[in-house]
């Protein structure tokens, strides 16, 4: 099988600090996968490489050309500038953007879509609020409908459930797992141990290394944890 994407003994780091060690390995099409690993593990840094925004200092990550224009990220919510004067309608049609430019009016099909998508996270009351109004459970909601209507195969999920309310959390879970039924390649940087083991049939665990990677239910023994953790001095 073609991989979506490849790390080839990848090494990434910010300036002269170097933050991961030879990372090989494979996502496939289709793959629901937990990037789990302590604060400071690498994870943020290596969906930066993936998305291109970090240029490896070693060895080379391959994107199936097939899924190059198929790759979004959702960022961090602490990543986002939430004074940007836009409702929550405007920030779910930006998803649009890919297909109709961000100048062109919205035609019937992509106003149908957008409202669609505003329904399936709940936000409908919200729409034209501005998103600096927004709760933090909100704006990830709306984060996850720009998604929908983005509709891309390979989606990068950057903390999805940081500083977010449980029940959020179990929406978007069915969300993400919707999208994974559905045929989507998804990665997740994750903390919790628990919901990986419950709902991410894959993880990679990250220590500034890799320590495992593979099917969860193999992968994350108390052994491999333990390991992450001391490999990290921290806990997750
Ligand atoms: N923009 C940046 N500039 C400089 N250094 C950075 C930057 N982003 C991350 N780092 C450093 O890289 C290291 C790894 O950070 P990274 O955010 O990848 O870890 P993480 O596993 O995602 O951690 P967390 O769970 O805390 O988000 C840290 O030491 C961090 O200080």
């Amino acid at each position: 099988m073609t991989p979506v994407i490849r790390l080839n003994d990848v090494s990434l780091g910010w300036r002269d600090k170097p933050v991961l060690q030879h990372v090989s390995g494979q996502f496939n099409p289709g793959t629901l996968t937990a990037i789990l690993g302590a604060n400071g593990a690498g994870k943020s840094t290596l969906v930066k490489g993936i998305i291109h925004f970090l240029k490896p200092t070693a060895g080379s990550i391959d994107i199936d050309p097939a899924f190059r224009k198929e790759l979004t990220l959702l960022p961090q919510l602490s990543d986002l500038d939430r004074s940007f004067p836009i409702t929550t309608y405007e920030l779910v049609a930006m998803g649009a953007w890919r297909r109709i430019g961000p100048w062109r009016q919205y035609g019937k099909a992509e106003r149908a879509r957008i409202n669609h998508a505003l329904e399936q996270v709940g936000l409908q009351a919200v729409a034209d609020q501005l998103i600096g109004n927004l709760s933090g459970g909100q704006l990830q909601r709306a984060l996850f409908a720009r998604l929908m209507v983005r509709d891309a195969k390979v989606l990068l999920l950057d903390e999805p459930f940081a500083a977010v309310d449980e029940d959020t959390c179990e929406d978007l879970m069915r969300i993400i797992l919707g999208w994974h039924a559905e045929g989507r390649t998804i990665i997740a940087v994750l903390h919790d141990v628990d919901r990986v083991k419950r709902c991410f049939p894959e993880t990679l665990l990250l220590a500034r290394q890799v320590v495992a990677w593979g099917k969860t239910a193999e992968i994350l023994t108390e052994e491999n944890l333990h390991k992450a953790r001391r490999l990290s001095l921290g806990g997750f």
